[in-house]
């Protein structure tokens, strides 16, 4: 299946791919430029998965990065509530384009280990999700570093594979 995983800078895209990936967790990643493109096999699955930048500046990439996917992870610092307006407002901007009706969404609550971060339910309300009526969406509580959850977020993604 090809993925791509977008999201506010920091969130934690390229740490979930690199985890995923490789198993490896750092504290230091440097902030994506542009995007990076990753193929990680799993069993029988292999994932074909764009990490695009966060940065305002790379925002308008997303679309571009999106079109003909067959799953968007939208992934959320669930430990930074004061970016979860401008969160919403770039999923529902980045959902709102034509060609990426249907397309199944999955919303990651990242950083879950820090001991402050919103629940599922919180996200839910915060992201508007429930206003999401034109394709499934899933919406997980996960931690790249303690890599809690990773393993309902990568049967979610075989699930979508084909
Ligand atoms: N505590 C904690 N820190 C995390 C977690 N996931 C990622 N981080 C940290 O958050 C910072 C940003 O992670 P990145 O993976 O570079 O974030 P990004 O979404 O790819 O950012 P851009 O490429 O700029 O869009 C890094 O310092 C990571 O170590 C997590 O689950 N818990
Ligand atoms: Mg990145």
């Amino acid at each position: 299946a090809e993925i791509s995983v977008v999201g506010l800078q920091s969130s934690g895209k390229t740490s979930f791919v690199n985890v995923i990936g490789s198993g490896q967790w750092s504290e230091d990643v440097v902030p994506t430029i542009a995007f990076n493109y990753r193929k990680v096999r799993k069993g029988a699955v292999t994932l074909k998965i764009w990490d695009v930048a966060g940065q305002p500046k790379f925002r308008s990439m997303w679309e571009r990065y999106c079109n003909g996917v067959d799953a968007l992870v939208f992934v959320v610092d669930s430990a930074d509530q004061e970016k979860f307006d401008t969160a919403c407002f770039e999923l529902h901007q980045l959902l709102a384009q034509p060609n990426l009706t249907g397309v199944p969404l999955l919303v990651l609550g990242n950083k879950n280990d820090i001991p402050s971060h919103a629940s599922v339910k919180d996200l839910i309300r915060d992201l508007q999700l429930d206003k999401i009526q034109d394709r499934p969406v899933s919406c997980y509580s996960c931690s790249m570093k303690s890599q809690h959850n990773l393993d309902i977020v990568l049967r979610w993604l075989s699930d979508r594979s084909h």
